[in-house]
């Protein structure tokens, strides 16, 4: 008799594996080299932002105050005594009706409020004195960045635990960061169990199946974030099996292994975990795909038994395995964020169990919708190539029409949630 597995939710299983994810020691990394890392710390600003007044134009600096009578029948005229470009200081302070010619960025001289830009004057020179005609008045702060107006000192502008994009790379280089402290990328090793696999370069004699799992988990890890560690395929032998995984033990922060979790004759993995004396998590978890998937826990790291089937695999990856691997970074927000959205294609199979169907995200009249991925039985992989998102259709429900409203899973957005789930 086949013991009978306890059935957990998705969501109590995700937070059983949440429970176990240590957060690793965050590293210092090169500020050229931050994108798609968690920031490790908060970014404050050094200084003012602008640091000093500054001109936004090309242009003469002048006193707002020397323009007020200036119009096209009376123009003002500015001796312009002194000429600053982007990285200087002006040297002289500048009277009254004076101009200081002014680059865009160049810090606004003594004396001076407000620019007027290039094209609303004309220069002349005479008696070896150079003159700017000017038709029309300033306001005090015209074209000029005033010192502060973005953020004050010491002022906030990035709060740990988000992935960093373009933007927060600027920021960072900005504040003067050569290195910027980030979460540490997991090293998260990945064992495919299975006497029939043949790798990518291998013939494929009668019987034997091509092992996708391996390509798929390597590139699902490093989309959330992780280094992937590959300790190749090994065959359903117990003793073999043990031998690989006691040496990710000793290396990764995190194990994945797929294959070998369900009640078959050659399902080796609930006996691996039992033989290693790991605290077993869960070991059925009621959803489709990917019903067998088995977490365990074993000197504070967390086993993680994804299903062979590769649709199942990949779900399984997605639900429990990248949260950790975010998590383990310091993200805050380490799930997949859940959005509502429009079904583009009916859907009529029922759902005894919370279904995730690969599926493809498209746009339709500017709001987001789901096209499921072709053929959908969990030892699909040819479908598997449409799929960045996953559409959760709730249990206990009869099949869905197009045009239904549903959940969509975004396995592709880098912002996460916190915490996506209904319930816990
Ligand atoms: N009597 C029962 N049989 C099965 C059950 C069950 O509850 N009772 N569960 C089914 C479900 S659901 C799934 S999913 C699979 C899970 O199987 P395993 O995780 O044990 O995986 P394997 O048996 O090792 O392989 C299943 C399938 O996937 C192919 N495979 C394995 N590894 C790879 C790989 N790296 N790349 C590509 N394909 C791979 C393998 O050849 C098998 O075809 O069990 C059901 N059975
Ligand atoms: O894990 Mo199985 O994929 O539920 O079909
Ligand atoms: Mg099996």
């Amino acid at each position: 008799m086949v013991e009978r597995r306890k059935m957990i939710s998705v969501p109590q299983a995700v937070a059983k594996v949440m429970e176990c994810v240590p957060a690793l020691s965050p590293e210092a990394v090169p500020v050229e080299r931050l994108f798609g890392r968690i920031l490790a710390e908060d970014l404050f600003a050094d200084t003012d932002i602008p640091p000093f007044d500054r001109s936004a134009y090309d242009g003469y600096a002048v006193s707002a105050r020397d323009t007020e009578t200036a119009s096209l029948e009376r123009p003002a005229e500015f001796e312009v005594v002194e000429r600053i470009a982007a990285g200087q200081v002006g040297a002289k302070a500048i009277g009254r009706f004076q101009a200081a010619r002014i680059m865009t960025g160049a810090p606004l001289p003594a004396g001076c409020d407000a620019v007027v830009m290039r094209e609303w004057t004309s220069e002349q020179v005479r008696d070896g004195k150079r003159f700017m005609i000017l038709k029309r008045s300033v306001r005090a702060g015209e074209n000029v960045s005033l010192r502060g107006e973005e953020a004050g000192q010491g002022a906030l502008l990035v709060r740990k635990g988000v992935s960093i994009d373009p933007g927060i790379a600027a920021v960072a280089a900005s504040m003067g960061h050569v290195e910027v402290r980030v979460g540490r990328r997991p090293i998260v090793g990945v064992m495919a169990t299975g006497s029939e696999l043949a790798e990518p370069g291998e013939a494929l004699r009668p019987g034997l199946v091509r092992n996708s799992n391996a390509a798929m988990l390597s590139a699902q890890i490093e989309r959330a974030g992780g280094v992937c560690r590959y300790y190749g395929r090994v065959p359903d032998d117990l003793d073999r099996l043990l031998d690989t995984y006691r040496d990710m033990l000793a290396e990764c922060d995190l194990l994945l292994s797929t294959g070998g979790v369900s009640v078959g004759d050659f399902d080796l993995m609930p006996q691996l975990f039992r033989a290693l004396g790991a605290e077993l998590l869960f070991d059925k978890v009621a959803m489709r795909p990917g019903s067998v998937t088995t977490a365990a826990r074993l000197h504070g790291k967390l086993l993680l038994g994804l299903s062979g089937n590769p649709s199942a695999c990949y779900v399984g990856f997605e639900l429990f395995a990248r949260p950790a691997i975010r998590a383990m970074q310091l993200a805050v927000a380490p799930f997949p964020p859940i959005v509502e959205g429009e079904l583009l294609a009916d859907y009529p199979k029922p759902n005894p169990f919370t279904r995730f169907v690969r599926a493809r995200t498209a746009f339709r009249d500017g709001r987001i919708g789901a096209i499921p991925a072709g053929f959908d039985k969990s030892s699909a992989v040819a479908s598997l190539a449409e799929a960045n998102c996953l559409i959760v259709l709730p249990g206990g429900s009869r099949g869905y029409r197009k045009g239904d409203r549903v959940q969509l899973l975004l396995s592709d957005e880098r912002d996460g949630a916190e915490w996506p789930w209904e319930s816990r």
